[in-house]
C-alpha cells in the first residue's frame, strides 16, 4: 500500500487527532486581545488567569498546553502591545498543574542559554507536581536579541544543535538516573530508597557534562515528554531523535504533509516507530456565529493595523492596492492582473479570498497575512479544516492560538470540538492520567535504547 494512503485508512479506521492550546501572554494571539471588551488587562501578570485558561481547555479535553519561551526577548511594540510570553513558563505550569487534573503542560526550554542540570530538575520536579504531565519543548534558540540577555551572541548553527543533542541525551539520562522501582519509602523497614538503584550518569560531553545522578525519583510517566518545534533540516534530526510531538508551522495541507514524512522518516533513521513522533501545525480561530461577524470580530481587534498591512498583501498580490478603499471589493482589473507571491506560501489563499469578492479591510480580517493558518468564521469551518489535514495525512493533531483567551477558548470548546467528537475524529474523554498516555508515547526511563 502506498504510504499516504496507509494514513488515510488510519485516519478512516479510527485514529483520532490531538489538540494543544497556545498560552503566550495571557490575553490571546491577536495583538489587540488585551483592549477587548471583557478582557481584564492585567490579565499579563495574573496567574489565575493562566489558571482558567489552562481549565477552559481542560474542559474541552485538550490533550496539552504549549508555553513557548524566548526567552527573554520583546519583539513587539511595548507602547501598544503586550510582550507575546509567559512571565516565567515553569512557575505558570506549576501554578497549572496544581488546578489541573489531565491536561498536559508543555513548556520551551533553550538548549543554548540553560544547564542541563537546572533543566533535568526543573522539568522533572514539574512531572512529578503534575503526576506525570509534563512535556519539554527543546529548541536551541534563536536571534541576538535573545543572546544578549546573557550577555552573549547567538552560536552557530553546528554549535547550538551540537549542544542540543548532548543535552537532551544528558537530560534523559539524568530522568533515568533513579531506576523505576528505587523509591521504597516504607516507614516499616526503614529503606527510603535502594541505592543500587540510584546511580550516577558521569556523561562527558564536547559541550556539557554532568555527574548526576538526579535526586527525583520517577513520575507517574516516569519521566518527561520530548518536544521540538521547527522546520529545518536540523529540526527534522533533533525531533527524529529524540522527540514525540512536533510544535509546527504550515500553511498548505502538502507543506505540512511533507513536513511531517520528513520528521517521521528521520525518526526512522534512528530506530523509532514513526507512529511515535506527532506532527502538530499551528491554526488560528476567531469562532463567531458566521463569517461577517467573526470579522467584523477580527475588525475590532485589529483597530488601526488593518490598513497597515496593505503593503504586505500588495507585495503578496504582485498588485498596487489603495489603502484610502479599504471597503471596496478589488476591481476585476486588479484580481486579473494579481500574481500570488511564489515566495509566500500565504499568497494563493490570500488571493482566493480576494476573489470571493471582500472588501479590501475584510481581505486583511480573514488573517491572510497570519503566522498560521486561521479560522474566521462559525465551528464548522474549523472542524473541516482539520479533518481535511487530519485525514490528508498532513497533521497528527493542532495547537490552537485564540484571538482572545478570555471567550475564544471556551468558544472553541463549545463549537468546534462538538462536531470533532461527533465525526469521531477526538476524543470524547481522557482516556490515560499522563501526557506519555495522551500521545500514546512508549515507556521511556533514560535514554531510549534505540537511539
Ligand atoms: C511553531 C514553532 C514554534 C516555535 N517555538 C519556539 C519557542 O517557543 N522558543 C524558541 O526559542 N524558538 C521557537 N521556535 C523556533 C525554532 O526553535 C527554531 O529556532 C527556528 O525554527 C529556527 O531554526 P534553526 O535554529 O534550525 O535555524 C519555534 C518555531 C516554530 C516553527
Amino acid at each position: 500500500m502506498a504510504y499516504n494512503e496507509s494514513i488515510k485508512n488510519d485516519a478512516k479506521a479510527g485514529k483520532q487527532m490531538l489538540i494543544g492550546l497556545h498560552l503566550g501572554n495571557g490575553y490571546g494571539s491577536q495583538p489587540g486581545a488585551w483592549r477587548m471588551p471583557g478582557v481584564d488587562p492585567e490579565n499579563y501578570t495574573s496567574f489565575d488567569a493562566r489558571v482558567k485558561q489552562a481549565q477552559a481547555a481542560e474542559r474541552g479535553k485538550f490533550q496539552f498546553i504549549f508555553l513557548p519561551d524566548g526567552p527573554g526577548a520583546m519583539l513587539t511594540d511595548i507602547e501598544t502591545e503586550s510582550p507575546s510570553f509567559n512571565l516565567d513558563v515553569m512557575l505558570t505550569l506549576a501554578a497549572v498543574a496544581r488546578e489541573t487534573k489531565r491536561i498536559g503542560l508543555v513548556a520551551t526550554g533553550s538548549t543554548t542559554f540553560n544547564e542541563p542540570y537546572n533543566l533535568a530538575k526543573q522539568f522533572k520536579a514539574l512531572d512529578i507536581m503534575s503526576h506525570g504531565r509534563a512535556g519539554w519543548n527543546a529548541v536551541t534558540s534563536s536571534g541576538n536579541d535573545v543572546a544578549a540577555n546573557y550577555g552573549r551572541v547567538i552560536p552557530s548553527s553546528e554549535e547550538r544543535y551540537g549542544r542540543a543533542h548532548e543535552v537532551i541525551q544528558l537530560i534523559q539520562a539524568l530522568w533515568g538516573s533513579w531506576g523505576k522501582d528505587a523509591w521504597v519509602h516504607d516507614q516499616e523497614s526503614g529503606q527510603f530508597a535502594r541505592k543500587d538503584q540510584i546511580v550516577p550518569i558521569n556523561l562527558q560531553g564536547k559541550y556539557v557534562a554532568s555527574r548526576g545522578p538526579l535526586y527525583i525519583p520517577p513520575s507517574e510517566q516516569g519521566q518527561p515528554i520530548i518536544f521540538h518545534a521547527g522546520g529545518s533540516p536540523n529540526a527534522h534530526e533533533m525531533a527524529g531523535r529524540f522527540a514525540n510531538a512536533v510544535i509546527g508551522a504550515a500553511f498548505t495541507i502538502e507543506d505540512a504533509r511533507a513536513q511531517r514524512n520528513a520528521f517521521r522518516e528521520a525518526a526512522k533513521r534512528y530506530g523509532r516507530d514513526p507512529d511515535e513522533i506527532k506532527y502538530i501545525p499551528g491554526l488560528m480561530t476567531t469562532i463567531a456565529k458566521d463569517r461577517r461577524a467573526a470579522l467584523d470580530r477580527r475588525i475590532q481587534l485589529a483597530g488601526d493595523l488593518i490598513p497597515q498591512r496593505v503593503g504586505y498583501l500588495q507585495q503578496m498580490l504582485g498588485i498596487p492596492l489603495d489603502s484610502t478603499r479599504m471597503d471596496e471589493p478589488l476591481s476585476k482589473a486588479q484580481l486579473a492582473a494579481a500574481r500570488p507571491s511564489p515566495y509566500d506560501p500565504r499568497a494563493a489563499h490570500a488571493l482566493k479570498i480576494a476573489r470571493e469578492g471582500w472588501s479590501l479591510r475584510d481581505i486583511l480580517a480573514h488573517g491572510v497575512i497570519d503566522y498560521h493558518p486561521v479560522i474566521v468564521g462559525p465551528g464548522v469551518e474549523a472542524a473541516d479544516h482539520m479533518q481535511a489535514w487530519f485525514e490528508a495525512g498532513a497533521a497528527d493533531g493542532f495547537w490552537i492560538s485564540a484571538d482572545v483567551n478570555t471567550d475564544g477558548i471556551d468558544v472553541f470548546v463549545d463549537e468546534v470540538v462538538p462536531i470533532l467528537q461527533e465525526r469521531g475524529l477526538f476524543h470524547q474523554e481522557y482516556e490515560s492520567k499522563t501526557l506519555r498516555g495522551h500521545l500514546g508515547a512508549p515507556d521511556q526511563y533514560g535514554i531510549d535504547p534505540r537511539v
